[in-house]
């Protein structure tokens, strides 16, 4: 049985609709449960929110959840980050997979953020997001992990113990056995990961193979596709369920390229309303007063919209402003308490946009795990809370089509 351990909510709903399409049965876990599992799956997916936390707490989360999945069974593990890394130097990915190769007593792993079906590759160890390199893409200016270096040796030789090698394109297309070869050839030189070439999804597949005996793996869920695909034996997914017509929100608290477009275009057609930070930090009846203007909208034909979406200049003028952290929390803050009111009155599908926000909203809303339904856009499946008929897509800031909002509602039977 396979193990996930993915670093935010929406990176784990992401790999998750990946393995159920791949013929993986699969349960997401929303944070390290209390209980043993209960069904019969071929896969546990656990979403933590240990992106940018402290690198203990990180730490601390990931062994967690590892020690949980390997007592429920699974025998290979997965450390899901970011398709566009979303770590800088002080992040967490390099310490989190240390402390799991030790807990394994691994000595050696890959490093593979590549999604191609999203536009993000790698060639000489440089990540691309489209056409150009991640450093110069959208993700330089992220509020949180601004990325300004899209050398993945560089990256995680800043944040690990060991040393970066790399598996590179001539070797990835020669095939599963190459690719060991040069495994082989990394750990013999000292090197303890190995980050791998892959510009479209062949050189993935041929990975998925090179790992087959890898406890740990790490990437984004573009390799985890591959290996479902392998466990599976080629079979599809069956779980294609979509959310029936019902009271929607959506919440953006993204500031990605992509939301940005997303956001405009949404803002053409359906009720909207912009999530001001200045309010969020010093306002405490904000939460109410954003309230009353959603359950005043929620008949319109398209769900009413709270954002705090904004592009990079004024993103910048806001954090000047208030802090990076004290911006983020409030805003993050409010979404949750927010969702949670809508869902006491009776709100049954939540379209969120951001992993940080969606992260928060769940927890808040106290789910234990979810079901995957329908993918809305590749990465972004529509879920079902395991305890009632709630329904949630979570959206990461750069996925789906700019009609992303309004095609999920398409989607309501
Ligand atoms: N107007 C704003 N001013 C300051 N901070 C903001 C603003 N809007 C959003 N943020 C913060 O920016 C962060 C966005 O991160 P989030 O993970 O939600 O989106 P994302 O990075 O685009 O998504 P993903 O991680 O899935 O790619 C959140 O902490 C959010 O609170
Ligand atoms: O891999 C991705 O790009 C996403 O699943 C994600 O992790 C965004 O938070």
């Amino acid at each position: 049985m396979l193990g996930v351990i993915a670093d935010d909510f929406t990176g784990a709903s992401d790999i998750a609709s990946f393995l159920v399409e791949n013929g993986l049965t699969t349960v997401q876990m929303n944070g390290v449960p209390k209980q043993p599992l209960m069904s019969n799956v071929d896969a546990i997916v656990i979403s933590l929110k240990s992106r940018s936390n402290p690198v203990n707490e990180a730490i601390e989360q990931s062994i967690n959840a590892y020690k949980w999945l390997k007592e429920n069974g699974c025998t290979q593990f997965y450390f899901k980050y970011c398709s566009t890394f979303d770590s800088t130097a002080k992040g967490n990915i390099g310490p989190v997979t240390d402390a799991l190769l030790d807990e394994l007593g691994e000595d050696f792993t890959v490093i593979t953020p590549a999604l191609p079906v999203n536009g993000r590759t790698i060639f000489n160890g440089y990540l691309f997001v489209g056409d150009v390199l991640l450093s110069e893409s959208g993700m330089k200016n992220h509020p949180i992990t601004p990325m300004t270096d899209a050398n993945l040796m560089r990256l995680m030789d800043a944040q690990a113990k060991g040393k970066t090698g790399l598996v590179a394109y001539a070797d990835v297309i020669q095939g599963g056995k190459r690719v060991k070869e040069r495994f082989a050839e990394l750990k013999a030189q000292g090197y303890r990961y190995a980050v791998v070439d892959a510009a479209d999804n062949s050189q993935l597949e041929v990975l998925a193979e090179a790992v087959d005996e890898f406890k740990l793996v790490t990437g984004g869920s573009g390799l985890g596709a591959y290996m479902a695909a392998r466990l599976s034996g080629g079979k599809k997914g069956t779980n294609a369920f979509t959310p029936s017509k019902g009271k929607t929100v959506v919440l953006s608290g993204s500031c990605s390229v992509m939301t940005n477009k997303q956001v405009e275009k949404y803002k053409e057609k359906a009720p909207h309303l912009y999530l001001d930070a200045e309010k969020a930090v010093n306002n405490p009846n904000y939460v109410e007063e954003l309230y009353q203007w959603v359950i005043a909208n929620l008949s319109a034909d398209l769900a009413p919209m709270v954002y705090a979406t904004v592009p990079p200049d004024s993103l910048k003028e806001i954090q000047n402003k208030f802090g990076v952290d004290k911006a983020s929390h409030a805003i993050e803050n409010t979404f949750a308490k927010l969702a949670a009111k809508l869902k006491e009155y009776g709100v049954t599908n939540f379209i969120n946009a951001g992993g940080e926000t969606s992260s928060i909203v769940v927890q808040q809303l106290g789910f234990t795990g979810f079901h995957i339904g329908k993918q809305i856009a590749p990465g972004v499946p529509w879920l079902k809370a395991v305890e009632e008929d709630i329904y949630l897509a979570l959206k990461s800031g750069n996925f789906g089509k700019e009609d992303f909002f309004e095609y999920a509602q398409g989607m309501f039977v």
